[in-house]
């Protein structure tokens, strides 16, 4: 049997007037690429925003790694090692990076090493920027930071909300090959407007409309699909 790391189950959610989420279903298993895609406003953040304890849906049940989630309390389920990002990116402007990645560790359930720490940086090519003010950095080089503050507090499950957005083609194709190495080290689950990253990255793809699941497949067969390219595809929005 696969090993189920996120499991939710009819999760809804309204604001006010709109039905931002309608009753989503959805299976990520440990290991695997999950790929949300779906034009502005089907919902994508709420659900992360749901699913990160960061929103307390209407109705329905989050389970991660075996453990039940009502929601809202994100500090819970970062604790059992769930992280995530967001489309801005958010780093502490004025420190240095390593006093970013200091206030990461302090938060960690199970901090990394001194010489993971090291490693990871290395590994993600930012090692040469630890004593650099994270503001004056370029957004790529954040973006790197963020990841690196995201790994040291060794998560299970990793959610990336448009990673590569306002990134230039030559940062877009850089940043596809260090999350692919990043499957290596956990889950992921990434939204993103960018098909090149969901045709490369994901091993499964969720598309939402109008907060309802529209497809769910290999990314060869929903970037085929005919009603998400009438929908999604042949707009504006991917
Ligand atoms: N805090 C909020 N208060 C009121 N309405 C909200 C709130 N957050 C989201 N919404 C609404 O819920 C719907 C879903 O928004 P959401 O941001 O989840 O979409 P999205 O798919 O992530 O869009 P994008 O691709 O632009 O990031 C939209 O109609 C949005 O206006």
């Amino acid at each position: 049997m696969k090993d189920v790391l996120l499991d939710v189950k009819a999760v809804s959610k309204r604001f006010g007037g709109v039905a931002a989420l309608k009753g989503i279903d959805l299976v990520q298993h440990r290991g695997e690429t999950l790929g949300m895609i779906g034009p502005n406003g089907s919902g994508k953040t709420t659900f992360v925003n749901v699913i990160s304890g960061h929103i307390k849906p209407n109705s329905g049940s989050v389970t991660f790694d075996g453990e039940a989630f009502g929601g809202s309390n994100p500090f819970r389920i970062a604790k059992a090692g769930l992280t995530r990002t967001y489309q801005a990116v958010r780093v502490f402007g004025e420190l240095s990076v390593r006093d970013n990645v200091a206030t990461a560790l302090v938060d960690a359930r199970d901090p990394a090493s001194p010489e993971s720490v090291a490693e990871i940086a290395e590994w993600l090519r930012i090692s040469h920027r630890f004593d650099t003010r994270a503001g004056s950095l370029t957004l790529m080089e954040q973006r790197q930071v963020e990841l690196l503050m995201r790994l040291v507090q060794k998560p299970k499950l990793m959610m990336l909300d448009e990673p590569v957005g306002g990134l230039s083609s030559a940062e877009v194709r850089t940043m596809i090959g260090v999350l692919s190495e990043l499957k290596g080290r956990c889950t992921i689950f990434v939204i993103e407007h960018t098909m090149k990253v969901i045709r490369e990255l994901a091993d499964k793809v969720v598309v939402l409309m109008a907060g309802e699941k529209l497809a769910e497949g290999p990314p060869a067969q929903i970037l085929s699909d005919q009603r998400v390219i009438d929908q999604y595809l042949g707009t504006a929005d991917a």
